[in-house]
């Protein structure tokens, strides 16, 4: 090995630890915030999956709006896809649109999603959000891929988001600077009104500008 040992992937890295970890909920890991003091009040499964009390807010955003169009960038181990797809179900109809671009953490997404019983209500691509191609309006977006891409994401998808619809801006958080600067970009440029809500890792609501009534 020695000199010559390939860095493992952060992505397969956390997916070989939450295989291990095999569902069981931690205490939130990252560090305090101002505006997150006590991270420790929330819960994960691992480092990447979404807080799990933001995945629960998924699910009830998903009831709440009844969207018809979900498009999700960054499904990692597709555990935010599942939550977003027992939504849909509760609500009868709607579907997920959710992509990946590693093949590996691709394909364990897949078989995960295989075996939920959900499939009907998700479509998994393995491609990337840059490259991804939408039919039809979008009525939730929910951008989780990688942080440096995340402004460019929102507006390549931003003409398909319904007015009316939401922008979910993961990682947004004082500490994860760089989702939350793109945020304010987007804002100070006119295209979007948004609000950062306190979670450990952040997560901005966002809507267009553009077509509000
Ligand atoms: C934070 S994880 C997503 C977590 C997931 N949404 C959840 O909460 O269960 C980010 C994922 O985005 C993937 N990714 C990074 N850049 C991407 C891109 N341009 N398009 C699609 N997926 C990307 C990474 O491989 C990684 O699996």
């Amino acid at each position: 090995m020695g000199l010559f040992k390939k860095k493992i992937k952060q992505e397969h890295k956390v997916m070989l630890q939450a295989e291990r970890a095999a569902g069981a909920l931690l205490p939130e890991y990252h560090r305090p915030t101002p505006e997150c003091p006590h991270p420790e009040r929330w819960h994960m499964y691992d480092s990447m999956t979404a807080e799990a009390e933001v995945l629960e807010f998924l699910r009830t955003l998903i009831t709440t709006l009844k969207p018809t169009l979900v498009v999700e960038t960054g499904s990692f181990l597709g555990v935010s896809t599942l939550w977003i797809a027992e939504g849909l179900r509760a609500n009868g109809f709607g579907k997920i649109i959710s992509c990946e671009y590693d093949p590996i953490v691709f394909a364990k997404a897949a078989e995960k999603i295989a075996a939920s019983g959900l499939s009907d209500w998700i479509e998994l691509r393995n491609e990337s959000s840059l490259e991804m191609h939408i039919e039809g309006t979008i009525d939730i977006f929910f951008s989780d891929s990688d942080m440096p891409i995340r402004e460019a994401e929102v507006k390549r998808f931003l003409p398909q988001i319904r007015p009316t619809g939401l922008i979910l801006m993961h990682d947004a958080s004082s500490h994860l600077q760089i989702v939350r600067d793109a945020a304010f970009k987007l804002e100070s440029e006119g295209l979007v009104s948004a609000i950062f809500l306190p979670t450990p890792r952040g997560l901005v609501l966002a809507q267009k500008r553009e077509g509000r009534a």
